[in-house]
């Protein structure tokens, strides 16, 4: 489904500043994988987010999705099927938008922008549908301003909106980072409960170490732009948080911070 073959990243080429992140990386997520992504600050995990988002070009390598080569292929017009949550609850949505224009506006991405806010009845019956699910009464304050929803609640609607239409892959970037305990769970609930429902193909970094072993069914540490660990089904199953704990500590040391 997604490939990265051979890719190369290196920051600030030719000065001093030069800093190699990706030597001949690869990766391979088969359709329906849910992936989580640990690893130490400053491993790659955001860094290869961007790389099969498009949002920064690689050096060299390709990037191959269903098959088709998407290495030189814009951010905006991979965000056509590949749906990114970010950490921050205010990226994800339009604040002067009502909720009902924000899902209007998810609904019809890549149409002309006349047709983007434009909704019916039936699709306000179906938008309540789906706000109904995440059990926030968001289906009764559709004419709310997004910016007065609190950062759960936005991000809430942005799992919602984000998935509203088919897509290829679905990225969460810290999705969970800037909520609090409690919220996090419920988001991660709602979160998981969406992927399942509709067999989303998904890649999740995340720090939180629990989600990171709970949910999905494949797991990947990363430690200077490579994979460190790379386990799935039920050998990920066997994972225990003292492992991973003690292998962060390892890298720690090895590194010196
Ligand atoms: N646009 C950029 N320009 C220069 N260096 C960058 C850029 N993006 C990332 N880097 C560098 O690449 C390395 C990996 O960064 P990245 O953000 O991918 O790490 P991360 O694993 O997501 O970290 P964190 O957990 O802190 O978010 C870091 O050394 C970072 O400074």
């Amino acid at each position: 489904m997604l490939e990265l073959q051979k890719i190369n990243k290196t920051f600030h080429k030719g000065t001093v500043n030069e800093s190699v992140l990706f030597r001949d990386f690869n990766l391979t997520v088969e359709k329906d994988n849910f992936i989580s992504i640990i690893g130490s600050n400053g491993s790659g995990k955001s860094t290869l987010l961007n790389v099969i988002c498009g949002t920064i070009p690689v050096d060299s390598g390709k990037v191959l999705l269903r098959g088709n080569d998407i290495t030189k292929m814009k951010d905006f017009k991979r965000s056509d099927f590949i749906a990114r949550v970010y950490q921050d609850p205010a990226k994800g949505s339009c604040p002067s938008f009502s909720i009902l224009e924000n899902m209007a506006l998810a609904d019809n991405k890549g149409k002309p922008y006349l047709f983007t806010k434009a909704v019916n009845k039936s699709k306000i019956d179906e938008y309540r549908t789906h706000l109904e699910q995440l059990h926030l009464g968001l289906e009764n304050r559709i004419h709310d301003k997004v910016g007065n929803l609190s950062g759960g609640q936005r991000q809430a609607l942005a799992m919602i909106t984000s998935t509203l239409t088919p897509n290829d892959i679905l990225i969460l970037d810290e999705h969970t980072a800037a909520l609090d305990p409690k919220t996090a769970d419920n988001i991660m609930e709602l979160t998981y409960d969406l992927i399942k429902r509709k067999n989303l193909t998904t890649i999740m970094v995340t720090h939180n170490l629990k989600f990171a072993l709970s949910y999905g069914n494949r797991l990947m540490m990363m430690h200077q732009g490579e994979s460190i660990i790379d386990v799935s089904g039920e050998e990920k199953e066997r994972v225990q948080l003292s492992e991973v704990l003690e292998r962060f500590n390892e890298i720690s040391i090895e590194t010196g911070n």
